[in-house]
């Protein structure tokens, strides 16, 4: 087994976006009087291909649920047991991704790739856990491949089922490690600068993580050159198989509304792996985590929402999605100003 290898990424259609805010402008409203909205329309016009462009049919979230080494180094709020029982809590149907997708019309999947207990949801499972990256390597090699062809085979099979957009969910106790890390290493930032509270922990667990990620930044550094031996140093099967399904999505044209933190961290490495795949994502939501702050500039995306959400499990991107569907709805439902017959502004035919 090896490495997946990912095609080069197609751009979206230029076209279609053009086409997009040139019908913008011709609609019965002032001239970029519906702002980000109008912008939000014309991505989904250029990802599709069409304009105007198909409301969303099966939008999509996976979760990637796994459990990291570094946690046992009491950088999280939370003990290791609440993985599986937050998995369990989302299988029920009872979590916070599932009240959101219920109102925004999305599915929610959950696959286990290393927590580190047994579950119901482990056909793809990669590993218990992951090594102690202050210390040791997240994953051996193979395993690290394993993990990227997980995500890649996800995004394949959801796509193939007829996903129209897709979301990456995080759901691990000690995941916002790990991608602190990794957004540190890819955005040549010093360790102080992206530790954030996480699931909400104290000064001593700050100080804990600040000193974990310090020495974890030093291994991750050793390999930045190559994408997938940072991923296999200093992330998880979960965020491995995130940063494939990411890949993935940009290779076979799919939008993705990326989420909070662990979200743009893999963004990043696939962006690494396969470079121009940003075109193919929208920044939901602006966390409270510092580390996303600087992904989301690095890849030069700007979030939609600012409603201090700090969660992960696609909660962000589920915020976002019905704005996602009301921007392209606004482009096949407003009236043109000869359909309507109202007098336009002067330079509008
Ligand atoms: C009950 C609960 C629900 C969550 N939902 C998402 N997270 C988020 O917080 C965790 C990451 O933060 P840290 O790196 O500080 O552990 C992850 O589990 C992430 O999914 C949760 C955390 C908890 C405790
Ligand atoms: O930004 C996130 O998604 C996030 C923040 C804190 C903990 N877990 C995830």
């Amino acid at each position: 087994m090896s490495r997946p290898a990912f095609t080069d990424v197609p751009q979206p259609d230029e076209l279609a976006r053009a086409e997009a805010r040139q019908r913008h402008a011709t609609l019965i409203k002032p001239v970029e009087s519906l702002g980000r909205l109008e912008e939000l329309g014309a991505w989904i016009a250029a990802c599709q291909g069409v304009c105007p462009p198909r409301p969303f049919t099966r939008p999509r979230v996976v979760i990637f649920a796994g459990d990291h080494g570094i946690a046992a180094k009491g950088v999280s709020a939370y003990p290791v047991e609440t993985t599986a029982q937050r998995l369990d809590a989302l299988l029920k149907g009872d979590g916070v991704p599932n009240a959101l997708a219920g109102v925004a019309g999305a599915g929610v999947r959950v696959v286990d790739l290393a927590v580190d207990a047994d579950t119901s949801v482990q056909e793809f499972k990669v590993r218990r856990g992951s090594g102690s990256i202050d210390v040791a390597d997240a994953l051996s090699g193979a395993e690290v491949e394993a993990a990227l062809r997980v995500g890649v085979e996800l995004a394949n099979n959801e796509i193939d089922s007829g996903a129209d957009l897709l979301v990456a969910g995080d759901l691990g106790v000690g995941v916002s490690t790990p991608s602190a890390v990794l957004v540190a290493a890819l955005t040549g930032t010093e360790p102080v600068g992206v530790v954030g509270r996480g699931s909400g922990i104290d000064d001593n667990a700050w100080m804990r993580k600040a000193a974990a990620i310090r020495d974890a930044l030093r291994r991750a550094r050793a390999v930045l050159a190559d994408p997938v031996a940072l991923l296999r140093t200093s992330a998880g099967a979960d965020l491995a198989a995130m940063t494939g399904f990411l890949a993935q999505a940009a290779v076979r044209r799919t939008p993705v509304l990326l989420d909070g933190l662990p979200s743009a961290a893999a963004a990043l490495v696939a962006e690494e792996l396969v470079p121009n795949a940003r075109a193919w994502w929208v920044a939901s939501h602006r966390c409270a985590e510092p580390a996303h702050e600087l992904a989301l500039q690095h890849l030069d995306l700007k979030p939609v929402l600012d409603l201090g959400i700090r969660l992960g499990e696609g909660a962000g991107a589920l915020a976002a999605l019905p704005i996602l569907a009301m921007a392209a709805r606004l482009l096949t439902d407003v009236a043109t100003y000869p359909d309507a017959g109202v007098t336009p502004p002067d330079g509008v035919a």
